[in-house]
């Protein structure tokens, strides 16, 4: 190793260091009688040269004090320096090289994720100097060099910086993959579906209107992961909730080649696989789960025999039906009975008995009755060793949160997320726990959600950020389906609600005059009324597609009806659906039926439902906001134009609402 020596007056003047010595270690300072050792992680800092007359000095930085190598020559200090220097440097390149790896590993792996954000900076803040104070000696190697140099940077880094490498991620990928984007669906996707589908943080929202082509953003969100290589088709998995939904979204995804490997799935089918996974076989499902028709006979059955074998219990049931339902003694209606408390047994199971403090008199009675009732199906699944769909739910998430499932999945992708429940929403988070990097990107409509009777919770979208933690919502904000004019009173009507998170929808279909058109029909000349509108439709377009919609099956018309309109305008398209049936569903024309007031109106005037409105998620503050969200999707399941059939007596509130709430795009027929 080299020797750097102070003037030889140095010794003349008491100055205790006269040469200097680095090695790997650090600096050997020769004084007088002995030698010094300096660790380089003594040092804190590059040494300093400064000029003191016509010699020089270095001072070096150390952690118990700074030391002056004095009485050096011009030609001893600057050597001096550069060699303390890089020594210093190599010391601390052999840890900060390998930090600076793992942090560009991170960047390395596409999006930066709030979560590969934290690794990152916790990585960072193990490293004590901070290297934005120096710069690295160019004697040092570049690698070393590019290293510290990009810790420096890294530190410095804040949220609008990760911003920026976010934006400038989706702006490369935008470009790598237009092609893909071009031609991946049968019309090549919009700037902001694109967006969508390319956006990757831990947590992802994609918010859209109906028909703002989630479906389509879905498929190429897949496409992409797989193009892109984030993922293998085995490592995506789509969700939906229906069976009808997951099978069409296979067939599509089956259709283009680049995604034809990967899987769609409902929820059931996902906790099904998990437990078969875990126990090696099929859990039994219930066949009271698996079938309404049987549950319900099932449910009345042991109504009845309770009433047979329990007295008290008898009599307190007729009491209550008496006094609430106006019910005809002496046989109860146990049918009936069996359909309205079943999804009372059901929500009682999920979410629990509600706090005392909550309950009036009446709804501690109804409880009294309800209770045995689910008692009886809970003991029922035990002795048959069955399960439902909620405990299906519930012990597939209890298996992967104590790791008994192996996550295979780096993407989940939900559609439909307005849908969900808590329950389900707990099996996503469990699963996203148990396999860090697993990213979910969740795509729904806040206006369309409609099944909170079933438990959904419409604030798991609305409050998406709060719930999962970092997240990262685009927007769709194009219709394809509907024109100017239907936009315009449905989004109009959905957001007269301010918990709704507001939109901007652009249409691409224009049209000039209003396409809601309001028809008040006596009761029973409604279906007079449909054979009127459908020639109409039929002149103009004799292949046109029309939906006839209602809020309950029995509004719509039967078989017979229907064939008989089908024989008549052969070429029609004719469909009948509940609105919830018709959710994701479009045709050219809607006929809405069944627009009335009272118990079994839209919105239904429900009187013995407060029950159920306690136990389900937090009810909301505007009125009707459930059946509002409803209308909007019968509203928007129409491509021209909307007929709503209003009871000419007792019109519904909604019907009430868009005549004389001032909506523009509306028109009264007659
Ligand atoms: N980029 C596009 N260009 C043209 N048409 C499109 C585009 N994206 C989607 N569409 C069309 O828009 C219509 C609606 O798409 P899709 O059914 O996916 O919408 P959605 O958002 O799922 O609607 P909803 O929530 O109401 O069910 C479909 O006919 C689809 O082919």
């Amino acid at each position: 190793m080299q020797i750097f020596r102070a003037h030889w007056l140095a010794p003349w003047f008491n100055h205790p260091f006269l040469a200097t010595e680095p090695t790997v270690e650090g600096l050997v300072l020769h004084l007088r009688r002995e030698r010094h050792a300096l660790h380089w992680t003594e040092l804190s800092a590059p040494p300093s040269l400064e000029q003191a007359r016509w010699l020089y000095r270095l001072r070096l930085f150390c952690t118990q004090g700074d030391i002056e190598l004095g009485w050096l020559p011009k030609t001893v200090a600057e050597p001096l320096c550069e060699a303390i220097t890089l020594g210093w440097y190599q010391h601390h390149a052999t840890r900060v090289v390998p930090l600076a790896e793992s942090c560009l590993a991170l960047l390395e792996k596409g999006y930066l994720r709030y979560s590969r954000w934290q690794q990152m900076k916790q990585l960072l803040r193990q490293e004590s100097i901070d290297w934005r104070q120096h710069a690295p000696p160019e004697a040092l190697s570049d690698r070393a060099r590019a290293a510290f140099e990009l810790v420096a940077t890294l530190t410095a880094a804040d949220e609008h910086w990760r911003e920026q490498c976010c934006q400038d991620y989706c702006t490369q990928a935008l470009a790598d993959y237009g092609a893909l984007f071009d031609s991946i669906e049968a019309h090549p996707l919009t700037e902001a579906q694109r967006l969508a589908c390319v956006v990757d943080e831990d947590h992802n929202l994609v918010l859209a209107g109906a028909g703002c082509g989630k479906t389509s953003v879905m498929a190429a969100r897949a496409a992409f992961l797989l193009a892109s290589r984030q993922a293998g088709a085995d490592e995506v998995l789509l969700l939906a909730f229906g069976n009808e939904a997951a099978t069409e979204m296979s067939e599509r995804l089956a259709r283009r080649p680049e995604t034809a490997a990967v899987k769609a799935s409902t929820f059931h089918a996902l906790g099904l696989m998990i437990l078969a996974r875990v126990a090696g076989k099929s859990p039994s499902l219930s066949p009271l789960a698996q079938q309404e028709s049987t549950r319900i006979n099932t449910f009345a059955q042991w109504l009845e025999q309770h009433c047979q074998q329990n007295e008290d219990y008898g009599a307190q049931l007729h009491d209550w039906l008496r006094r609430h339902r106006f019910q005809v003694l002496p046989q109860p209606d146990y049918r009936r009975l069996a359909r309205d408390w079943a999804p009372l047994v059901a929500a009682l199971k999920l979410y629990g008995e509600p706090e005392p403090n909550e309950l009036t008199p009446a709804l501690v009675e109804q409880l009294e009755l309800v209770r045995p009732l689910l008692q009886r199906y809970q003991q029922h699944l035990a002795e048959q060793g069955e399960i439902d769909f909620d405990d299906m739910i519930e012990q597939a998430t209890d298996l992967v949160r104590r790791g008994r499932f192996s996550v295979p999945w780096r993407h989940i992708l939900v559609d439909e997320f307005q849908d969900i429940s808590a329950p389900r929403a707990a099996l996503l988070q469990a699963l996203r726990d148990a396999a860090p990097g697993l990213s979910l990107f969740c795509v729904g409509d806040d206006w369309q959600a409609i099944y909170r009777f079933s438990g959904a919770d419409v604030s798991l979208t609305t409050g998406f950020a709060e719930h999962f933690g970092a997240s990262r919502m685009t927007r769709l904000d194009k219709t394809f389906r509907f024109n100017n004019q239907i936009e315009k009173v449905a989004s109009r009507f959905v957001t007269r609600n301010p918990a709704q998170l507001p939109k901007t929808l652009a249409t691409h279909h224009h049209s000039d005059g209003p396409r809601v058109h309001v028809l008040p029909v006596a009761g029973d000349s409604q279906m007079d009324t449909v054979t009127r509108l459908l020639g109409l439709v039929a002149a103009e377009q004799a292949d046109a597609s029309v939906y006839l919609l209602a809020r309950f099956r029995f509004s719509l018309p039967d078989e017979s009806q229907l064939a008989g309109w089908r024989r008549r305008f052969p070429e029609l398209k004719l469909e009948v659906q509940t609105l919830h049936g018709a959710k994701g569903k479009e045709a050219d024309h809607v006929i809405m039926l069944g627009l009335c007031r009272g118990k079994y109106g839209f919105p239904p005037e429900k009187n013995g439902a407060a029950l159920l409105e306690l136990l389900l998620p937090d009810a909301e503050a505007f009125p009707h906001a459930e059946e509002r969200r409803l209308f909007y999707v019968g509203l928007t399941r129409a491509r021209q134009q909307v007929f709503l059939l209003a009871d000419r007596q007792i019109p519904s509130v909604f019907i009430k609402e868009l005549l004389e709430g001032g909506y523009p795009g509306v028109s009264r027929w007659g």
